[in-house]
């Protein structure tokens, strides 16, 4: 499991190690630990550090003090270090290392900035770490604008300055790194978009904080982490202990939804799958995955919510193309009054935002917005979910009594007094119609077989996220890789739990 945590979180925890060890001992792993991350990249680019260039953008804090450590041991290597000097006072032991290595700094200027960041073969962002708040101010907007224009590779002190370290909020010019080296834990701003996007790959430095750390406010699974939870048939097992999940999707109107959702469920190992709808599309489930057992939906029957002609279920996944009208609330009515476990998605959560008594239920019920559907759950607009999808997806868990799973660039999975999970598998080639559907389909089949809500959701993220690797051509994104459409996610589905 890979943890992160709140700047206040590791600030607490560097106190506690400091007050065990000599002054100066942190930074001075803090910045070795990061100089040696720069000569390795250096040597990569450049074939070597000796008489390459480095610009070092330096603010007041000790994350400057990182940068200009980390400059100095550069220097003393033969690099040609130059600092731009940007906050109102600098790191006084930094910026003494820097100048007796051998480097040299100089006062804000933005026409001398771009010219040293356009020269550079690599540019460190020191300008502020997790003592930063709010937007930027000036010089270090422009100057984090300026590192767009940078010839080089860009390695981010931390926290790419600009990025809330706590909750990846961007508000304003922020870094966009190639590289962040971080120290001590991962910062939860760090896994999180959109300051997961600007923070590029991330490099971990440990100076010693392990033992210091409190319970994670956001945690991401590892490939282990999923094989264990993910569940394996035994030698007694049989289709209806592997978990029957039920599926209440489609409509005459939408039917492609419905045998995506199926086809999720049944790659995804359901024992078995069944599909109740309306006529159109339990004709084209059948078509498309004999598998799956259907039951034409006899409106007046839901309308009693009575689901009994469908058999019996683990759980359910209701919504993707059900339509939003009378006859598809009867259902969502129906299938919410059950006593197992319901995954409400796309339609489903139009309905339950319009009425909200449907989530009024003792058994779990996971959610599975994307960031529109959240701003109607929520009454929020979209663009300040986009902004704080970390405190929105909270929030929703809390007020929604849920698990709730945000779609997007990095997926979370969020439920009450749970660090929120997010998810490292994915690819941009996921951006297509359909895929949600498929997502449905796999978090059923894992909660009918009996994880939690937060177990299941987070597990079919993983899983979904990494069948889109593989059927896009393996990778997260870059040549060698093609388009993929949403059934394409279903049919990868068992290579990729292969190497699970
Ligand atoms: N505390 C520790 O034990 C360690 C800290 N380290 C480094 O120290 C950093 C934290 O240092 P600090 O607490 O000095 O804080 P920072 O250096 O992150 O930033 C604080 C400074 O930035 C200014 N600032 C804050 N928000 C700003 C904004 N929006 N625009 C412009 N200026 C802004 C503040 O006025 C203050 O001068 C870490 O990120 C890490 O790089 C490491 O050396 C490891 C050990
Ligand atoms: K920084």
């Amino acid at each position: 499991m890979r943890t992160a945590y709140t700047s206040d979180q590791i600030r607490s925890a560097e106190l506690a190690l400091m007050a065990r060890l000599p002054e100066g001992t942190l930074m001075d792993r803090a910045a070795t630990g990061l100089a040696g991350v720069c000569a390795h990249l250096l040597a990569g680019s450049r074939g070597r550090v000796y008489g390459s260039r480095v610009a070092l953008l330096i603010g007041s804090g000790d994350n400057g003090g990182d940068a200009l450590y980390a400059g100095a041991r550069l220097a003393r290597r033969g690099a040609r270090v130059e600092a731009v000097l940007a906050g109102s006072r600098t790191h006084e032991g930094g910026l003494a290392a820097l100048r007796k290595a051998g480097g040299r700094a100089h006062p804000y200027d933005a026409a001398r900035a771009r010219e040293l960041l356009a020269d550079a073969d690599l540019v460190m962002d020191g300008l502020v770490g997790i003592g930063g708040s709010g937007p930027l101010r000036e010089p270090y907007g422009t100057l984090a604008e300026l590192t767009a224009e940078a010839g080089g590779l860009v390695v981010a002190v931390d926290v790419p300055s600009g990025v809330d370290a706590s909750s990846g909020r961007v508000e304003g010019p922020a870094v966009r790194a190639h590289l962040t080296v971080t120290f001590g834990a991962y910062k939860a701003g760090l896994l999180v978009d959109p300051g997961a996007t600007h923070a590029g790959a991330v490099e971990l430095v440990d100076i010693g904080l392990g033992p210091f750390l409190p319970d994670p406010e956001v945690a991401a699974l590892t490939a282990d982490d999923v094989a264990d939870l993910l569940p394996r048939p035994g030698e007694e097992s049989d289709k209806y202990r592997r978990g029957v999940v039920g599926i209440a999707a489609g409509s005459d109107r939408y039917t492609g939804a419905a045998v995506l959702s199926v086809g999720g469920a049944v790659r995804a190992g359901a024992g078995m799958v069944r599909f109740a709808s309306s006529a159109e599309p339990v004709r084209l489930v059948r078509a498309r995955w004999p598998e799956a057992i259907t039951t034409v939906l006899d409106p007046s029957l839901v309308l009693k919510s009575s689901l009994d002609e469908v058999g019996r279920v683990q759980a359910w996944v209701l919504g993707p193309g059900l339509g939003t009208g009378p006859e598809a609330h009867a259902v969502a009515r129906a299938v919410l009054s059950t006593g197992v476990p319901v995954l409400v998605d796309a339609d489903g959560l139009t309905l339950v935002a319009k009425d909200r008594t449907l989530l009024r239920r003792a058994a779990p019920t996971v959610l599975t917005p994307h960031a529109g559907e959240l701003s109607r759950l929520l009454g929020v607009p979209r663009e300040h979910i986009e902004a704080g999808r970390l405190d929105h997806v909270r929030r929703a868990a809390a007020e929604l009594g849920a698990t709730v799973l945000l779609k997007g660039s990095t997926t979370l999975v969020a439920e009450e007094h749970r660090p929120v999970r997010v998810n490292t598998t994915g690819t941009p080639w996921l951006a297509t119609g359909g895929t949600g559907d498929v997502l449905s389909g796999i978090a059923g089949a894992l909660l009918a077989a009996g994880l939690t809500g937060y177990d299941a959701a987070s597990c079919a993220a993983y899983v979904h996220g990494l069948a889109a690797r593989t059927a896009a051509g393996g990778g997260a994104v870059g040549r060698g890789q093609a388009p993929i459409a949403a059934l394409d996610v279903a049919q990868a589905l068992p290579e990729a739990l292969r190497t699970l």
